[in-house]
């Protein structure tokens, strides 16, 4: 290619760019006129709720849908979230507290969700992010609930039985670890290797492959084994991502999950109430009195009218000993008449029924 034809192409850009930035400000100033709108048609008392979960997911989904590339769907998704994270900062800037420290996948899963325009707020355990979030410190809480590798992540469950939270959003995201070392790390005398319990078990075959010998020790984070290591010559850490980019760690081994798709999924929690976008998720909690055929009697609802159940769990109640509760996940939103219907004849059934929230299924 010429100096000739290069030239002309980046001037081409500069020019395209002066129009994107022409119509990114276009686009702020739009939402400073929403909130402006919303301000002014508060009723008296009313407090404003600026950010929209359900419209950011349709703006998400319209993106996709009307994307032709060469970007993928997923990258172009990913700039208009970045966008809109921005423009509602303008509005009202979010406050997230998330399970950290700094460097956590729940961190990565907050910015994934809500975009980097948030204040976000680090919680040294997943109680406390509830905690924050019941207190009004914070517009929403950022936890993991489930891996696809390891299973329900049980601090979340019990924690939604000890606070009334509701859940307003959900995000999915796929766990790289890497083992990780540090500037003055001895490679070849690493004798333990620090990691969240968690990771450790999502990595056992790798290490049981690769350091048979080696201890691994849990510790209340990745981000925390990424910061240990750092200080230490004979210690490794398994890790993501950005806590290798935070503590200045480098690979040793990259990609060391045992499972390729072994995934994460986290929840956003507040107290703010989504409506409908036809294309949802509900929570809920239930109790059963402990006699023969309660579970059915609790499933049979769902079935009869085709309601696709995405996950059931079964934690105690901590009620009484070998009492239990369900949380079970499904499609459909709560006020969809349907879903109103199997919610009113559970009730009947059930000891207790309360909804933790209806959202948009994950868009990114
Ligand atoms: C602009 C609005 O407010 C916020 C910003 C949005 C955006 O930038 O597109 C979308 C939803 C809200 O979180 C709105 O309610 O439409």
């Amino acid at each position: 290619m010429s100096e000739q034809e290069l030239k002309a192409l980046r001037l081409r850009i500069d020019s395209l760019d002066e129009k994107v930035l022409e119509l990114i400000s276009e686009r702020a100033r739009c939402a400073q006129e929403v909130a402006r709108v919303k301000m002014a048609s508060l009723a008296e008392g009313e407090v404003p709720v600026f950010y929209r979960p359900e419209r950011e997911a349709q703006v998400l989904k319209r993106v996709m849908e009307r994307n032709k590339g060469p970007l993928g769907n997923e990258e172009m998704a990913r700039l208009f979230r970045e966008i809109m994270s921005s423009c509602l900062a303008l509005e009202q800037p979010l406050k997230v507290a998330y399970l950290g420290p700094e460097g956590t996948f729940t961190q990565a899963a907050a910015m994934k969700h809500f975009g980097h325009a948030v204040i976000s707020k680090p919680m040294a355990a997943i109680d406390e992010v509830f905690r924050e979030v019941a207190a009004g410190a914070v517009n929403f809480g950022v936890v993991p609930v489930e891996n696809s590798t390891e299973g329900a992540v049980n601090h979340t469950l019990d924690s939604f039985l000890e606070h009334d939270m509701v859940i307003c959003g959900e995000v999915e995201l796929r766990i790289h670890h890497h083992l990780l070392v540090g500037e003055n790390t001895k490679t070849d005398s690493i004798s333990r290797i620090y990691s969240h319990a968690q990771s450790l078990a999502q990595c056992r075959k790798w290490l049981d492959a690769h350091y048979p010998n080696v201890e691994r020790i849990a510790v209340s984070s990745n981000a925390e084994a990424a910061k240990r290591v750092k200080g230490e010559w004979n210690s490794a850490a398994i890790a993501g991502d950005m806590a290798a980019g935070l503590y200045g760690l480098t690979r040793l081994a990259e990609k060391i999950e045992d499972r390729p798709d072994n995934s994460t999924r986290f929840l956003m929690i507040g107290s703010q109430e989504v409506p409908p976008t036809g294309d949802d998720k509900t929570s809920i909690i239930v109790s059963m009195s402990n006699r023969p055929g309660a579970l059915h009697e609790l499933l049979v609802p769902f079935h009869e009218n085709g309601i696709d159940l995405t996950r059931i769990e079964t934690r105690p109640s901590r009620s009484g000993k070998w009492t239990y509760v369900f949380f079970i996940d499904f499609a459909g939103h709560h006020r969809d008449p349907l879903v109103k219907s199997v919610l009113e004849q559970i009730s009947q059934e059930a000891v207790a029924l309360k909804v933790l929230g209806s959202y948009p299924k994950a868009v990114l």
